[in-house]
Order: structure tokens, then sequence, then C-alpha cells
């Protein structure tokens, strides 16, 4: 396997997870975000997993050092040119990630892969417009990270085949289960998982069952290993709701896909789940 240079932009829940991934592969990683707390935070979890693979004794206190020191913190999207391949994971926002497309088109060698992390925006409407849209794929990780096997490689309308089959022998590479898809709204599986989501709000607007009742009757009852509330605090509820507002735009406006008012404010008050310490549970001891 080659040792690539990757950076990976944004260093949030999946960004940090992401850098981690590829530098226990013995990828070098330019972790870059545009918040230095959000950067400090990522290397205080990079180092916390390590330490607990050494504690495990999975890992030597050197080969945690290699790995820690192949990671690189950044905040000048500039140093993002020596990439051999970008893994972009902002905010689930087009005109964001549709910015940093345009930068990274102009940044990086012509050869390089550029990846978006993004959970339903359509590849083909982020590289819409772009210079080089063969370039731009769907690379969709799943939370967290550095656990969750699956990778769905989306081929936008313009993706290249021969990037299509590298980023799929990239994921391989990683030691990921990757599946290739085409751009749909949600691709497979926020698609499949909507429902799970949307239904459980429903229930709880319409005061069926309260939080812990509708978590606690999927685990125990429908063997989910996370029921929805838990699972849209682990997500992040902005990210959550994000991506069923661009689902249902992308669906015409199917009802099924109807975002959750519970869900709108809960963002709007800045709810958002395990990374502000409040959500549907409460994180704050
Ligand atoms: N959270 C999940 O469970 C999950 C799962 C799969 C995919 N995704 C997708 O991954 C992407 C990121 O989600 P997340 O949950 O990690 O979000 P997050 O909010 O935790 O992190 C996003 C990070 O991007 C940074 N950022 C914003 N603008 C930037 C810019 N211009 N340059 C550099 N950094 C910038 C922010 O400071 C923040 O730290 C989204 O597209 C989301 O849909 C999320």
């Amino acid at each position: 396997m080659e040792r690539k240079t990757v950076g990976v932009i944004g260093a949030g829940t999946m960004g940090a997870g992401i850098a981690l991934v590829c530098a226990r592969r013995e990828h070098g990683v330019l972790l870059l975000d545009a918040n230095q707390t959000v950067l400090e935070k990522a290397k205080s979890y990079l180092i916390s997993i390590l330490s607990k693979d050494v504690e495990k004794g999975k890992i030597s206190e050197q080969q945690k050092q290699e790995t820690l020191e192949r990671v690189q913190f950044v905040s000048d999207i500039e140093k993002l040119a020596p990439a051999d391949i970008v893994i972009e994971a902002v905010p689930e926002r087009l005109d964001l990630k549709k910015s940093i497309f345009g930068d990274l088109t102009r940044i990086c060698r012509s050869d390089a892969l550029l990846l978006t992390n993004t959970s339903s925006i359509s590849i083909t409407e982020i590289a819409g417009g772009l210079t080089h849209p063969e370039r731009i794929l769907g690379f969709h990780f799943f939370n967290p990270a550095p656990v969750m096997p699956l990778i769905e490689v989306i081929r936008g309308k313009k993706s290249s085949e021969e990037n299509v089959q590298s980023a799929y022998q990239f994921a391989v590479d990683l030691g990921k289960v990757p599946v290739l898809v085409t751009d749909t709204p949600g691709f497979i599986v926020n698609r499949v998982a909507r429902p799970y989501y949307n239904e459980a709000l429903r229930i709880l607007g319409d005061n069926v069952a309260n939080v812990e009742q509708i978590d606690r009757i999927m685990k125990q009852a429908g063997g989910f290993k996370m029921g929805p509330f838990e699972l849209q605090d682990m997500i992040g509820i902005d990210i959550n709701f994000a991506t069923t507002q661009s689902v249902y735009t992308d669906f015409f406006h199917e009802g099924r896909f109807k975002p959750s008012r519970i869900q709108q404010r809960m963002v709007q008050s800045g709810s958002l789940g395990r990374k502000t310490g409040d959500g549907f549970y409460d994180y704050s001891k």
C-alpha cells in the first residue's frame, strides 16, 4: 500500500476520526479547521484514543508517537497543496462545500483526488460549475469513523471512472468496506435511516411516548444498538437536521421526508447534542 498525504478539512466530529483512520494506516495527514479550539480538541482526541490503544497493548508507545507525528494541524487551506487526496468534512452546507472545492481545484495538484464526506448533498451539485468535476466524489464515512466499517463511494454525474476506482481502492486500503453508490438523495444509508429519526420525532410530537421510552423500546425490543434520540445527539442535531432538509428538498418535498419542527427548534436554540453538552439528553455532568 502506497503511503499518501491526505488533507482533511474540518476537524469536528467526523474530521478528527477520519484523520485518525488515515494516520493509523501510515498516511501523512494535514488536518485543517477554521477554528483553533477545534484543532486543539482534535489533537486531544487523537492523543486520548491512541493512549487507550497503548493501555490495551494494541500498539507501543513509540507507535503512538509515530502516529501522532504523522498528523499536522493547519489553519490555512493553501497548506493542502501537496495532498494526494483531500477529504472535506465541514458542515452540511452546499455553499460552503462548493467554495471549498473551488479553492481545492485551484490549490491542489491536477491528479489529486477530491472527496466529500457529505451525508446527503448531491455530489453532482457540489461539483457543478467547477473546473474539474471529474475529480470530485462522495466518500461517506459513518460515525464514529474509526469504528464503523462502511464507506459509501458516491459517483457524481461527471466523476471519472478512474477516480471512482482510485477512491474505492483507497477505502479498501484504509481497511474499510466500500460500497459504490449513485448520486441520489441521502445515498443508501441516510435514505434508509430517515424514517428512524423522523417517525421517532413524530411520535414524540404526538405525545405518544417520551425520548427515553422511545430509545429504550427501539433498543430492547427492536434490537437497535442506539435509540433514535441517542443517535441524533451523537451525530449532532444540526447535522441530522441539515441532512433531512437536504433529502426532503432533493425528493421535491415528498411528505415522508418532511423535517421536524422539534429538531428545528433545538438547532435554533443551540442544543446540538453531545458536542454542545445538551441535546435530547444532558451531557453536562
Ligand atoms: N456527524 C455525523 O454523524 C456525520 C456522519 C457522516 C457524515 N457527516 C458529514 O460530515 C460533515 C461534517 O460533519 P461533522 O459532524 O463532523 O460536523 P462538525 O460540526 O462536528 O465539524 C465541522 C467542522 O468544520 C469546521 N469548518 C467550518 N467551516 C470551515 C472552513 N471553511 N474551513 C475549515 N474548517 C471549517 C468547523 O469549525 C467544524 O469544526 C458534514 O457534511 C456531515 O453531513 C456527519
